[in-house]
């Protein structure tokens, strides 16, 4: 999962990069084969031509026969066919080295997170997270989190909510180790996660991104990235768990129905369901929840908020929410303002306060209202 997110999220501008680079080097191939393959066939019809032409003369002259002419035009379509072939492969060269050429570049990028020499496994979340005065900024000084501490108890669900731009992906992107802070530590167990192996976290944290990812292949094979080596029928048991299994049935193919990365044939909300059936093979300890349900329509909405509902049982889970009515039942309700934690609290105690949170709800209220 966390490898899907990162290879989205995080190298999503790489990736732009390299498909447009191999957009450019196609168009290049273009632009050299435009000017290629025309001038081949053009010496090969001045060719034949200069044989018809040179060829009747001869036919009057010496009184060479109309089979011996043909036979010669044969000859040269035989001479010039290689040349032709051979100019298509050049293309195909030009496009492909100037393609892996970039493919490479890209896949001898260095991580700038390193897992610890000496990683610690850890494989039950016992206790706690814990920001314990959090600096984060992505480039130079410019501080996204600024002395950002706070606590979550296992088991507990807790909301991140805040202005765009406020840090709250920043707490996530932290929290899955996409990146690490400048000053201050997270802990989970009491372990700074700079110590934990990337196996044991990839285990302990499962993401529900806003925008689901699938890859090419069946759903089956979608849903068993999950856990690899998971049976069919427990693949039908979590669809069936989620209420994923009716729609999949109907499609002619079943669980062996053919999706690409954008999901074709699948709505968002079914996209959704599946991935959080991917998410629920592999049985994270800890979710986090970016705003999973932001892109969908109320039906899909519902659809999918009953099934993370389901998931968020028994876990500890971190929610990242613009829609607030959604995180009401949050145990702790984190209110982010430009890199700080401006409130902490119940839902209850934060309307109580009057401050940010209490603007946030009033102001969706209306917003709803009026709409
Ligand atoms: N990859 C990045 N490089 C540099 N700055 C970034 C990057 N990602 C986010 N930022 C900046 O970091 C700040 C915090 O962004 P973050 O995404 O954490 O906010 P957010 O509260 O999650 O916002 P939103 O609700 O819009 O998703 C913003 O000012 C943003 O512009």
């Amino acid at each position: 999962m966390i490898q899907a997110y990162v290879r989205q999220k995080v190298n999503r501008a790489i990736f732009k990069d390299v498909i447009d680079d191999v957009f450019l080097s196609w168009m290049k191939a273009v632009r050299i084969n435009g000017i290629f393959s025309p001038a081949v066939e053009i010496c090969s019809m001045i060719g034949t031509l200069i044989i018809y032409f040179y060829g009747a003369k001869l036919l009057k002259i010496n009184g060479v026969t109309v089979g011996t002419l043909i036979a010669y035009v044969g000859y040269l379509d035989r001479f010039w066919r290689p040349i032709v072939t051979l100019s298509n492969f050049y293309n195909q060269l030009l496009v492909a080295s100037a393609s892996s050429e970039r493919i490479f570049e890209v896949l001898s990028i260095q991580p700038e997170i390193k897992e610890d020499k000496n990683p610690v496994e850890i494989s039950t979340f016992r206790n706690s997270i814990e920001f314990k005065n959090v600096w984060f900024a992505y480039k130079d000084e410019e501080y996204v989190l600024k002395d950002v501490s706070f606590e979550i108890k296992k088991g507990m669900m807790v909301a991140l909510v805040g202005a765009t731009g406020s840090g709250k992906t920043a707490i996530v992107n932290l929290l899955s180790r996409f990146y690490d802070p400048q000053k201050g530590s997270i802990l989970i167990d009491g372990i700074d996660l700079k110590k934990i192996s990337f196996k044991s976290l990839r285990k302990l944290i499962g993401i529900v991104q806003q925008e689901p990812f699938l890859f090419s292949g069946s759903i089956l094979e979608n849903i068993l990235y999950g856990k690899p080596d998971a049976k069919f029928e427990e693949v039908i048991e979590v669809c069936k768990f989620l209420g994923a299994h009716d729609f999949v049935s109907q499609f002619e193919d079943g669980y062996y129905t053919q999706v690409n990365e954008r999901g074709n044939r699948l709505s968002t909300g079914q996209k959704q369901l599946i991935s959080l059936a991917r998410l629920l093979l592999q049985n994270p300890q800890i979710l986090i929840l970016d705003e999973a349900t932001a892109s969908l329509d109320t039906h899909s909405e519902l659809m999918v908020q009953n099934a993370l509902n389901k998931i968020m049982k028994d876990r500890t889970s971190i929610v990242i929410a613009h829609r607030l009515s959604t995180i009401k039942d949050a145990d702790l309700i984190i209110v982010m303002d430009k890199g700080r934690i401006a409130e902490m609290g119940t839902h209850d105690s934060l309307i109580r306060k009057k401050g940010i949170y209490y603007e946030l709800c009033t102001s969706q209220i209306r917003f709803v209202k009026a709409g």
